[in-house]
């Protein structure tokens, strides 16, 4: 290695075990399999695809991997040191481990005085002997170990001197990498550095050593990142923080501090970029909703709301962000709501492909827009509205429709419930009168308002409402509360757009953000003459 290439960090990803003690996570072997290859296209050094030992879907997993090729990755069969009182050949444990046919395998040992007592229920000497004689029987089948020191910061803490000798077993047994766990989660990053930097001293520069870090206290990221800054070269985690309790090291935080803060290399280059995807992927196949707030790639992590850092954003892209979202795959957005000034507005229209907007235009924009959050529309989550809302104002503007009246109505006869509406709009210059039944008063709206659209706008068919939603924001005044509704929208393509509406009725509140989905979609789809052309 030349002096210019910097410190390769292995990124062992244990999302697939350690993420599968997640409480509310239960991954299928087509999960498993579909996860793992997306973190081999990530380049992560080590995927750990569970415990062989514990389950036939484990084990099932081993047999499907052996039959994938995996470009970057060597996946890792995971166990435990071999049961007191046993031979490792005769535990089943051990034996699935070794059927599993992976390169490398895993295994965990205990280091801490308490948890060998109390915990095992053995002596100090057999839990030594059980580790050593585990290592080397897995060397002895051609595997290559990694050896997870359960506990470790808790027994080091405890008892140095055993922490340590628990180590040395695992090294004379021929473990290539010593990982320290703090399994409870419980130290602080300071104190991570102290103890890893005295395993470095007392084994020498020649011995591995790795980290496994769990998140209560809040600092598994922090305590990934201060181990490494103290000479650790193997750090074991998780996508998006997965993990029994409350997680392990989050990787999508730890890797991009590795490489783009500590400036060590942690992916094959150029891969770093693909890991907001990653993060998204996993999510979804773990059926979890993503956490927008996460460090580099959720998707507020370059969000700005504030109309002071928008304004400065413009300005110079470092104002308000820490790195260039781009280097993770993740990017900038503006977030339009009552704390917006002109900036937020004209970033936003010029996003959303409103390019004409000027400083009164803007100026206007943003007092309706406080005026209106101030009645209880939030607008930062739909922003088809906000776009209607620009295209209102502007002085040439041509509304699609416009709405005359609606009537709705909602009748229960005996076991029967109907809902029925009317509405009349003028639709491009024609007067147009419709009426439909619905299963509920938003579907008989919904219904009466595509009859009306659909003569004129047949591309309505393709409209659908993806979802919708309704929050009441002061509770205390009881049914007489102001209602938010925001619908979400798709077309059946990727094509998805979200609006809002807000009042005391929430029949309004409906109309109000089912006219503007209607609205945004047709006006997008148009050509620019057709709606130029229009009375
Ligand atoms: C820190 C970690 O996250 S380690 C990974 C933890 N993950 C899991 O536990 C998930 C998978 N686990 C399982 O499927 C089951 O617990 C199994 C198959 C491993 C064991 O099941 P059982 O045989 O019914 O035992 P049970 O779960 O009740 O108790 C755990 C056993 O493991 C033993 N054990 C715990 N750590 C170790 C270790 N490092 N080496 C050897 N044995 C160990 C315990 O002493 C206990 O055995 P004992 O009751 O004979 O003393
Ligand atoms: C090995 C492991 O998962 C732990 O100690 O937390």
């Amino acid at each position: 290695m030349s002096a210019a290439t910097p410190r390769f960090i292995e990124i062992f990803d244990t999302t697939l075990r350690d993420g599968g003690q997640t409480e509310g996570i239960s991954y299928s072997v087509d999960d498993k399999l579909r996860i793992a290859r997306k973190l081999d296209e990530l380049g992560v050094a080590f995927i750990e695809g569970g415990w062989p030992g514990s389950n036939p879907k484990d084990a099932l997993f081993f047999e499907q991997a052996r039959k994938e090729t995996w470009n970057h990755a060597k996946i890792v069969a995971f166990g435990a040191t071999r049961r007191a009182k046993l031979k490792p050949e005769d535990d089943p444990s051990v034996r699935a481990l070794v059927d599993a046919g992976t390169d490398v395998c895993a295994i965990f040992g205990k280091s801490s005085v308490l948890q060998v007592e109390e915990v095992l229920r053995t002596t100090l000497d057999e839990n030594l002997r059980m580790i050593g004689e585990t290592v080397a029987y897995l060397r002895s089948k051609g595997k290559r170990v990694i050896y997870d020191a359960e506990h470790f910061f808790d027994g080091f803490d405890q008892n140095p001197t055993y922490a340590l000798q628990c180590l040395g077993e695992a090294h004379q047994g021929g473990a290539e990498t010593l990982v320290l766990c703090d399994t409870n989660g419980g130290h602080l990053p300071w104190e991570v550095a102290a103890t890893v930097q005295a395993v470095q001293k007392h084994f020498g520069p020649a011995v591995r050593v790795g980290i496994h870090l769990h998140d209560d206290s809040g600092c598994g990221v922090a305590n990934s990142v201060a181990a490494i800054h103290a000479g650790a070269v193997h750090v074991q985690g998780t996508i998006n923080g997965y993990g029994e309790r409350c997680g392990n090291a989050n990787l999508c935080v730890v890797i991009p501090n590795i490489e783009l803060k500590l400036k060590l290399r942690a992916l094959p280059e150029g891969h770093l970029v693909r890991l907001h995807e990653v993060a998204r992927f996993v999510a979804e196949v773990a059926n979890f909703a993503p956490n927008d707030q996460m460090a580099y790639v959720g998707e507020s992590a370059f969000a700005h709301k504030a109309g002071v850092h928008v304004s400065a954003m413009q300005r110079h892209p470092d104002a308000y962000q820490h790195i260039d979202p781009k280097r993770v795959g993740n990017e900038m957005r503006v977030v339009v709501s009552e704390l917006s000034g002109r900036a937020n507005i004209v970033e936003k229209a010029a996003q959303l492909g409103l390019t004409n907007l000027d400083q009164q235009l803007g100026a206007r924009v943003v007092e309706v827009i406080k005026a209106k959050e101030h009645e209880g529309f939030s607008f930062e989550a739909a922003e088809a509205s906000v776009a209607l809302l620009v295209r209102r104002l502007s002085p040439d503007h041509r509304p699609l429709f416009t709405l005359h009246d609606y009537r709705g109505m909602v009748n229960r006869h005996g076991d029967r419930q109907v809902a029925e509406a009317t509405i009349k709009l003028t639709v491009q210059g024609h007067e147009v009168h419709t009426a439909a039944e619905g299963n509920g008063p938003v579907n008989a709206f919904d219904t009466a308002l595509r009859k009306a659209l659909q003569p004129t706008f047949p591309q309505v068919a393709q409209i659908q409402l993806a979802d919708y939603k309704v929050r009441i924001l002061n509770g205390n005044s009881g049914t007489g509360a102001i209602t938010r509704v925001l619908i979400d929208w798709h077309d059946g393509s990727e094509r998805r757009w979200s609006t809002v509406g807000a009042g005391t009725n929430i029949l309004d509140a409906t109309w109000l953000a089912l006219a503007d989905g209607y609205e945004y979609a047709l006006t997008a789809a148009q050509p620019a003459e057709a709606k130029e052309s229009k009375a």
